[in-house]
């Protein structure tokens, strides 16, 4: 039998079933006779039993396919964003800590969809909450966007649903035999249009998108009361929760939301993901880097402030107020760079006296009230230096932009506020982000993994999160003999869970995936540019490979290798996550947050020996190495120790 003769037998059966729905608009039966349809695609249609008179606050059908759950709700006109949260709470609830072997059901699997009279326009109040197509335009929902389901899945939910939820009743196209003369055999759905029905079904996707474990689950669901905090080792899912749970703030307000980092090329990446996760709410999100946040918001404020980094002024002051002083013989001028940059400036110290009593968490070298008077004067000459150019540092501008909030709050209060890599931002920032956000505050990062100086506690920034603190201890990143290798470098760093307390490490975490590989090169070293360019070219796919170096120049030049060799090569600087058959290579302070493949480490910087003067610089090395080799899921390449020069 032809597939056309197989449609026309599954569209007539799809009528049939609807005329049991008499007192449906006509439109609206069609509606329901193309979902009957679809089945061939592999959706399960589940109507609610008073249809057409189906109480408000619940969806009219609850489709469960490949693309995940759709709340239907099909009206000849917009409903109320309200009304529409409170059909996506009840659907959602229907599948509440359902397990199925990838983990519990998250309740982003479920997505509201209005369903209006073909030619009726959405109305601008639904962009940002749910998405509404109509009569003509529902392929967008049920033929695109992200896999979510396998077929056992579909099953598993049609199932539970149909236990759980009396008022739903599944609805299922009923095909008349075929006559025996016809020469046909009897056949079942899926013989309707298997490929199509299989494509759907069986394609890649990533589990992350609907499935959690127990504890990354409870983290999306649980009320806070204020500013709350998620921590763990890297690759336990701390931005897959933050994301599952941007949703949920999202779906249960009517605000703005943003979620930010300290790096400017993380944001858009976690924007992909979360599109793909929750498309309809997209719009209401805004993906961004604090200092671009707190510069625009200045400038909306008629206040275009000049920046530039701290490097300039700070050389200067530094060649006529602190080189020749005992500052430089007690450290390199970096040292003293970031003192000022991420201790006075980034923890907002604004007078000498308070810079006398501050414990420098982090920073190794002890100083004397002497020692911090100097200091204090470098400060002040490179303040000085500043102001009489008419520059801001980053610094200053997360300050500004605080007092400029607290003058005036934002016209629209943002509805929840997620810092991913949260343990980069300077205190000031985090004071920022306080202002902002309020409660709505979800901070989300691992002490192990800062990877900028001068540590800090949350204690220190006056954000209340006692008792909203959560740690992440299962890796779902890192294949067992990567996560093993990586772990022996352990051993020495300092962890703190952004509080104070002692945290949770990479250590102590577990791998969920088996095997990897872990090659660790060390031949003469005129062989490490051949033998890496070998190894690369061994790789089938360049979008998942990177090289990461510790340093910019040493990324320039591995780029030029790499591209000398034939290899097409492309920065991490403005990666947004798209594939584009390039290997991707840059530093590790450009990879924070993100994963590969394959990840080749040419030179891993050696443990140097232990000296005051550099201990700051030897555990920023440290915690460097870790975010470096943990950001490999099957492959980890490494090249001999470099001691730097
Ligand atoms: N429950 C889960 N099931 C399957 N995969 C998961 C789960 N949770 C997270 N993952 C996957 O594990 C990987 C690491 O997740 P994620 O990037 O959120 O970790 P992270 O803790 O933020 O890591 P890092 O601190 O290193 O940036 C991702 O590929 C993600 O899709």
């Amino acid at each position: 039998m032809s597939t056309d003769h197989r449609w026309e037998r599954l569209r007539r059966a799809a009528e049939r079933a609807v005329a049991g729905h008499p007192s449906l608009a006509g439109w609206q039966r069609q509606v329901l006779s193309r979902f009957l349809v679809e089945s061939r695609a592999g959706w399960h249609t589940h109507v609610h039993t008073a249809l057409p008179e189906v109480p408000s606050g619940h969806a009219d059908v609850l489709l469960i396919g490949p693309r995940g759950v759709l709340a239907v709700v099909v009206r000849d006109h917009e409903p109320d964003p309200d009304e529409v949260r409170t059909v996506l709470r009840n659907a959602s609830e229907s599948f509440l800590g359902l397990r199925v072997p990838a983990g519990v059901v998250s309740e982003a699997v479920v997505r509201p969809v209005v369903v209006l009279p073909a030619g009726r326009e959405p109305s601008k109040r639904s962009i940002g909450h749910h998405l509404t197509v109509t009569e003509g335009t529902l392929d967008r929902v049920l033929d695109r966007g992200e896999r979510r389901l396998t077929k056992r899945d579909v099953e598993t939910l049609t199932a539970h649903l149909s236990a759980h939820r009396s008022e739903f009743t599944r609805l299922v196209p009923q095909l008349e035999p075929v006559p025996a003369e016809a020469g046909a055999e009897l056949f079942d759905l899926e013989d309707l249009a298997q490929d199509r029905f299989d494509a759907a079904l069986d394609g890649p996707f990533e589990s992350w998108l609907t499935f959690l474990d127990d504890s990354q689950h409870a983290m999306v669901r649980r009320d806070y009361s204020g500013p709350a905090r998620i921590s763990g080792p890297a690759g336990t899912g701390k931005s897959v929760v933050a994301l599952h749970r941007l949703v949920r703030m999202a779906r249960n307000s009517v605000g703005p939301l943003l979620f930010t980092t300290f790096a400017s090329n993380l944001p858009p990446i976690a924007q992909r993901s979360f599109q793909r996760l929750a498309p309809e709410i997209g719009d209401r999100v805004r993906f961004d880097h604090l200092h671009r946040w707190a510069r625009e918001f200045l400038q909306s404020r008629g206040r275009a402030l000049q920046v530039k980094s701290s490097e300039t002024c700070f050389s200067l002051a530094w060649s006529k107020f602190g080189k020749h002083t005992r500052l430089a013989e007690l450290n390199r001028h970096e040292y003293w760079r970031d003192e000022i940059d991420r201790v006075i400036k980034g923890r907002g110290i604004t007078a000498l006296a308070e810079y006398q009593s501050l414990h420098r968490t982090g920073r190794g070298l002890r100083l004397t009230a002497a020692d911090r008077e100097l200091v204090w004067r470098l400060h002040e000459h490179y303040e000085q230096i500043r102001r009489e150019r008419g520059l801001h540092d980053h610094n200053d501008v997360f300050t500004e932009a605080r007092a400029e909030l607290e003058r005036e709050p934002l016209p629209r209060p943002l509805a929840g506020v997620v810092v991913d890599e949260v343990q980069d931002i300077t205190l000031v920032g985090l004071r920022l982000l306080h202002t902002m956000a309020g409660d709505r505050l979800l901070l989300v990062g691992d002490g192990q993994q800062q990877i900028y100086a001068g540590g800090w506690r949350l204690s220190d920034a006056g954000i209340p999160i006692k008792g909203r603190g959560e740690v992440l201890r299962t890796n779902y990143r890192n294949a067992s003999r990567i996560l093993e290798w990586a772990q022996r470098f352990d051993a020495t760093n300092q962890v703190d869970d952004l509080d104070g307390a002692a945290g949770f490490s990479l250590r102590e975490s577990v791998a969920t995936l088996r095997g990897g590989e872990v090659v660790s090169w060390s031949d003469r070293p005129e062989g490490l540019e051949e033998a890496l360019v070998d190894a690369v070219r061994g790789q089938a796919e360049p979008d998942d490979i990177a090289v990461l170096t510790f340093r910019n120049p040493d990324a320039d030049r591995w780029r030029k290798v790499l591209r000398r060799n034939g290899i097409p090569v492309r920065g991490l600087e403005g990666w947004t996550g798209e594939r584009d058959g390039k290997v991707r290579v840059g530093t590790v302070h450009r990879a924070k947050g993100l994963e590969f493949r394959a990840v080749f480490v040419p030179e891993l910087p050696a443990e140097e020996g232990f000296d005051e003067r550099s201990r700051d610089l030897r555990e920023l090395g440290q915690r460097a190495r870790l975010v470096a080799l943990t950001r490999a899921r099957d492959l980890l390449w490494v090249g001999p120790p470099r001691v730097e020069g």
